[in-house]
């Protein structure tokens, strides 16, 4: 067949040469195009054959953007590819299929199909991909790279039977309310000195991340003082830096395996690998793992039965997916990155949005505000038993993360073995992409979705929303640290709102536009506000 198509090339080549070399001194020339053109020739029918295979290759797919060979459409999603990605499913319908490099995927763009994908193939696609970096990082021994399996399913039990549970929860409520006044107390002195703007992003990441470091392993990660050591401090900050870093980087053999020779000759395995021994270092001497399981040793009956468990200590004892001994320590380690890693930023950056949002629709914050007013007063501070009788700041969190989820494209999911998803035939290992972003604004749930509108949610149970309002994902790899994250906002947003009313610095213009880094949306521009205390504020 090669062979027939290099004589079909000469042939046709040959009364071009013929016609060239009378022409005295452009016989070099006429060799040298007749090597261009047949270079050209080849390539075109490379491409071609290319094309001609995508083709037959897309028989009983679902239908989808033109997908570039090679590359597929890895480079033409764009700035925010699930805004893309929804431009195309109101073209092409609501299963869209894509390649990424070589790999096949399939994004998920309606509620009715993230109903029938979750309820009929939720466990096909319970895996993760491999991604070199989390790899390195991880060894894919946490529960957000874990591939499903006995040693998943051992940690998500532990997650969502002994950490997340109701009681747990509530057992961690102090150190929650610490952490919430601390903040107060904070934008409250800032109020009073001269500078009086606050960056809410930042101050609320440092609380979102002490309250899970509290939770996790009895540590306060930012703001010196109590329980907070500086060393400690700086630690985190050098992690979260090489961590942002390294993700950040572009590594082709993720989408295209047969590449891994490029990701060799670039080193990148190596520098990876640099990175996740320091992590791994700086992580250790946060935790110190040996010295806390010598601690716990030396401990009699009685102080063993008094001491207070934090997540480490729950995992130090816990037996091993394998029944060989207790958890080992890499588990471990990787177990805390997650938390730290999947926790602080998706908190703080929906409780951002909420402020940015409540500062564009006045007439929102003033109901919001009224409410909580309403049920605590002014002669103490909010607590959590509140919560429960804040039905319209809850529908303000919904609504917020139904138009600016946290994470609008999840984490995707991966199937091992060939499958038929609604009529169409996909081959082993399809990733499968939920774009939250789209399904939010599923024209067939939500009237006027690019309104925002929190009164939409009032009265709505949680079972009815199940598969149109999905921030944290949805089956069994939905978001074990949902009840957390509840809790947490509406709390922290109670208490903004008690204590504070809030304004834009002078010349400042409010916007709403986010930036994307692969798996969260927070906004682009950090949200800088004034806050006039009121008199609840005083009570801290
Ligand atoms: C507003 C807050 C949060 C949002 C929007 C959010 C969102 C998500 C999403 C979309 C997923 C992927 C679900 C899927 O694969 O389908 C996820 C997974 C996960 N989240 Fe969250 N999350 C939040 C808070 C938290 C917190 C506070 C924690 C823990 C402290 C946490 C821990 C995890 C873990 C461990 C996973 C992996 C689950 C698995 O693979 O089985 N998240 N989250």
């Amino acid at each position: 067949m090669g062979g027939q198509l290099m004589l079909g090339l000469e042939s046709f080549l040959e009364p071009i040469s013929r016609m060239t070399v009378s022409i005295p001194g452009l016989q070099q020339l006429a060799e040298n195009s007749n090597v261009f053109l047949t270079a050209f020739l080849t390539l075109a029918l490379l491409v071609l054959g290319m094309f001609l295979f995508e083709a037959i290759q897309r028989k009983n797919l679902p239908p989808g953007p033109f997908a570039w060979p090679i590359v597929g459409n890895l480079f033409s999603l764009g700035r925010y590819p699930y805004k893309t990605l929804r431009e195309f499913a109101l073209k092409n319908g609501e299963l869209l299929y894509l390649r990424m490099g070589s790999i096949p995927c399939i994004v998920v763009n309606s509620a009715a199909m993230a109903k029938e994908v979750v309820t009929k193939h939720d466990l096909q696609f319970a895996h993760r991909p491999t991604k070199l970096f989390s790899y390195i990082l991880l060894n894919h021994k946490d529960i957000i790279a874990n591939s499903y399996g006995p040693s998943w399913r051992h940690l998500r039990m532990i997650c969502t039977s002994q950490f997340f549970t109701k009681k747990r929860l509530s057992s961690y409520e102090v150190g929650r309310t610490q952490e919430i006044h601390t903040l107060i107390k904070f934008i409250l002195e800032k109020s009073r000195s001269e500078d009086r703007v606050v960056n809410v992003p930042f101050q609320l990441k440092n609380t979102a991340t002490n309250i899970i470091s509290r939770m996790v392993f009895n540590k306060r990660l930012f703001v010196e003082g109590e329980g907070c050591n500086a060393k400690d401090a700086e630690r985190y900050q050098e992690i979260l830096k090489m961590h942002f870093t390294s993700y950040a980087i572009f590594v082709i053999s993720d989408y295209i395996p047969c590449l891994s020779f490029i990701t060799r000759l670039q080193g990148t395995r190596e520098r990876m690998q640099n990175i996740a021994d320091t992590i791994h270092k700086k992580l250790d001497e946060i935790l110190d793992l040996e010295g806390r399981e010598q601690r716990r040793k030396n401990l009699n009956e009685e102080e063993e039965a008094n001491c207070e468990k934090d997540f480490v200590d729950l995992l130090l004892e816990t037996p091993s997916h394998d029944g060989v001994g207790t958890l080992d320590h890499v588990t471990i380690r990787a177990v805390v990155l997650d938390m730290l890693f999947a926790g602080a930023e998706t908190q703080s950056s929906t409780i951002e949005w909420v402020m940015a949002y409540l500062l564009r629709h006045r007439d929102v914050m003033q109901r919001a505000q009224a409410e909580v007013d309403n049920v605590v007063g002014s002669e103490r501070v909010v607590q959590e038993i509140d919560l429960e009788h804040l039905p319209y700041l809850d529908a303000v969190v919904k609504e917020v993360m139904r138009v600016q989820p946290s994470a609008p494209i999840g984490v995707n999911h991966e199937s091992r073995e060939e499958c038929r998803v609604a009529g169409y035939n996909l081959p082993a290992r399809t990733r499968l992409i939920f774009n939250i972003h789209a399904i939010h604004r599923d024209p067939s749930v939500y009237d006027r979705p690019k309104e925002f509108d929190p009164s939409r949610f009032l009265n709505a149970s949680s079972e009815g929303l199940q598969y149109q309002l999905m921030p944290f994902g949805a089956g069994r790899r939905i978001c074990p640290g949902m009840p957390l994250a509840n809790i947490n906002m509406t709390h922290i947003l109670a208490h903004l709102l008690h204590s504070f009313d809030w304004d834009l610095p002078d010349g400042e213009e409010l916007d709403l536009v986010e930036r994307f880094d692969g798996i969260t949306a927070p906004k682009l521009r950090p949200l800088m506000t004034i806050a006039k205390p009121r008199k609840p504020a005083l009570l801290y």
